[in-house]
């Protein structure tokens, strides 16, 4: 699979803040790649630089292995924030204007192409005004999409949509992906980025803490689910025994983390000897959500 984009020690502070530090991340053709991470963990900011809005203070970055040319964005679809249209005007006219301010040829078929794609064509004379907002956020990617880029990079997507809204986006980003393109995404959302995402980077506090894809990050370790009638004294032999880490407590169950190849009944065998019996023990599939914490409460 070939490079699209390759960081380097990207670094920026704005004056005492560092929003970033020194973030190495890459992407490959193909992939939808999460940059996931808490408010203020550095996403936009990294997003900015990647798009030529934001200037990095130190570090480098490369599209398409061509560096940091401003020609690689004609190439790039973006949406970094809520979508700006000319509220009067329908999606066929706000389109030709996004069409005229990147000197696109054959106009009329881009539109119809794409507003077909994003499932607006039988409102394409409406108003923008008119839309709902994940109509408005679809004729943004719509415009994103309109230069048939290879790359879409979008910063939280589904923001303030209703789950509809969100369900719609989700399927039209993952029907993009399947063409073929590369598909770059910020969010704080884990449920979206577990739905879509084939690749995943987690920020905290503009550092990567980890990169992965998907599936590595999500069966990091073994997670157990365990439950005794007596809570406090499972509590406390959670805490005694050195292979396992008390992870969340799920009232009456908890959920431990466990080191290494351990089998389910080695850990009953350790609450025995702990003078805990188990009525629970069982496997608990991590979701990208605990993962999540677990990584940036570190
Ligand atoms: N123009 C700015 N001036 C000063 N500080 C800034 C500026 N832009 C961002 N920051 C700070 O840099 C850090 C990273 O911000 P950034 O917006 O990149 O994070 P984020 O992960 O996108 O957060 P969110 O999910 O809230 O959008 C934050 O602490 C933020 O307050």
């Amino acid at each position: 699979m070939g490079e699209i984009l390759v960081t380097n020690g990207l670094h920026k502070s704005y004056k005492k803040h560092t929003a970033l530090k020194s973030l190495s991340i890459s992407v490959k053709q193909g992939q939808i790649y999460g940059l996931l991470g808490p408010n203020g963990s550095g996403k936009t900011t990294t997003l900015g630089i990647l798009l030529g809005v934001i200037k990095a203070d130190g570090g480098s970055f490369s599209w398409f292995g061509k560096g940091e040319l401003d020609e690689n964005r004609n190439n790039i679809g973006a949406l970094l924030e809520t979508p700006n249209f000319y509220p009067y005007l329908n999606a066929i006219d706000n389109l030709k204007i996004v069409a005229a301010i990147k000197s696109l040829d054959n106009t009329k078929e881009r539109i119809e192409k794409v507003l077909k794609r994003v499932d607006l064509w039988k409102r394409k004379k409406a108003t923008f005004k008119t839309y709902s907002l994940g109509m408005k956020q679809r004729l943004a990617i719509a415009g994103a999409i309109l230069a048939d880029p290879d790359v879409l990079v979008l910063d939280e997507p589904t923001n303030g949509l209703d789950p509809q809204g969100i369900a719609e986006i989700r399927s039209l980003i993952l029907d993009i992906a399947a063409e073929g393109k590369t598909i770059i995404i910020a969010s704080h959302i884990l449920d979206e980025i577990e739905k879509m995402c084939t690749h995943v980077a987690i920020l905290k506090d503009g550092a990567l803490i980890r990169e992965a894809t998907l599936d590595e990050i999500m069966i990091q370790d073994k997670v157990l689910c365990v439950g005794s009638d007596h809570r406090e004294e499972l509590r406390l032999a959670i805490e005694k025994i050195p292979q396992l880490k008390f992870f969340k407590d799920l009232d009456p169950h908890m959920l431990v983390t466990v080191d290494g190849e351990i089998s389910n009944a080695a850990v009953n065998k350790m609450f025995a000897e702990n003078g805990v019996y188990l009525n629970t023990l069982m496997l608990h599939k991590k979701n990208l959500e605990s993962t999540f914490l677990e990584i940036v409460n570190k």
